[in-house]
């Protein structure tokens, strides 16, 4: 059975402030990747807080991960405070909640993370020895060496060169794909968005915008109303659709 996430008038309130309401979305299914943008403060690392069951507030979260996996989150928050090598940490992470001996396939599950993030060469380095980006790397593969069925995962390029967004986000669209993940990847760079969404989910200011296909969401008029700037969508040479900054909005 393929996983599902459905969202139903769900809130957030620290004390008595409520920051997020009333976000409702489609059934978002295994196999599609679904970007959440806005500006900061939105509310949508609250909204991924809340869905990873960290904070409690009104409305319904229906979760559907069939007889394996779960849910999985990778927080924005990457800094560690551990004497942990990398390769410890990955093995600890595929071992939790799982009630049995660590086994031969573990390990490989293990090698193929490292593999596939292209983090081999930093194994056995402590994770208090790493640079911003490679921290971001190895929590990635924290949270993917756990077989999820819905991954939350929240900025998880931001500390990323150029290439390793690509590969990165390339990977998490191959693996929502090959393993009917349910992708929800909250992100502000848009071309990546276009590049590796199926569809968008806009925030602003605690508000739902809109949920819907990313080429009928991420238009000029989003643009002007929820950034302040002006700007098109283009295509580049691959066709791929891409958002040119004009600049601050004129009016
Ligand atoms: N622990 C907290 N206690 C009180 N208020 C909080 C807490 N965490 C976040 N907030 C507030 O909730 C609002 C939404 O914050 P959140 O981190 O969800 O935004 P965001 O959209 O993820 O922002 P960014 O793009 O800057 O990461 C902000 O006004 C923030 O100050």
């Amino acid at each position: 059975m393929v996983a599902s996430l459905q969202l139903h008038q769900v809130g957030v309130r620290y004390g008595k402030q409520s920051v997020l309401s009333e976000i409702t979305t489609p059934l978002l299914k295994g196999g599609e990747v679904t970007a959440v943008i806005g500006p900061n403060a939105a509310g949508k690392s609250s909204l991924f807080r809340r869905i990873a069951g960290l904070l409690e507030g009104p409305g319904q979260i229906q979760v559907d991960v069939g007889v394996s996996g779960g849910v999985c989150y990778m927080p924005q928050d990457t800094s560690v405070n551990t004497v942990l090598t990398v390769y410890e940490s990955i093995l600890l992470a595929r071992k939790q909640g799982r009630d049995r001996k660590v086994g031969d396939e573990d390990l490989e599950v293990v090698d193929h993370i490292l593999s596939s993030l292209r983090i081999e060469n930093i194994a056995f380095k402590g994770l208090c020895e790493l640079s911003g980006g490679q921290r971001q790397l190895v929590s990635l593969a924290q949270t993917l060496v756990r077989d999820p069925k819905i991954l939350l995962l929240d900025e998880p390029t931001s500390a990323l060169d150029l290439n390793r967004q690509v590969e990165v986000l390339t990977l998490i669209r191959t693996l929502a794909r090959e393993r009917d993940i349910c992708v929800m990847l909250a992100i502000h760079d848009l071309n990546q968005v276009m590049r590796v969404a199926d569809r968008v989910l806009v925030i602003d200011a605690g508000t739902m915008i809109t949920c819907g296909p990313v080429e009928d969401v991420i238009t000029p008029d989003l643009l002007r109303r929820v950034y302040k700037v002006d700007g098109r969508i283009e295509r580049c040479s691959r066709l791929c659709p891409h958002v040119m900054i004009d600049g601050p909005a004129t009016h």
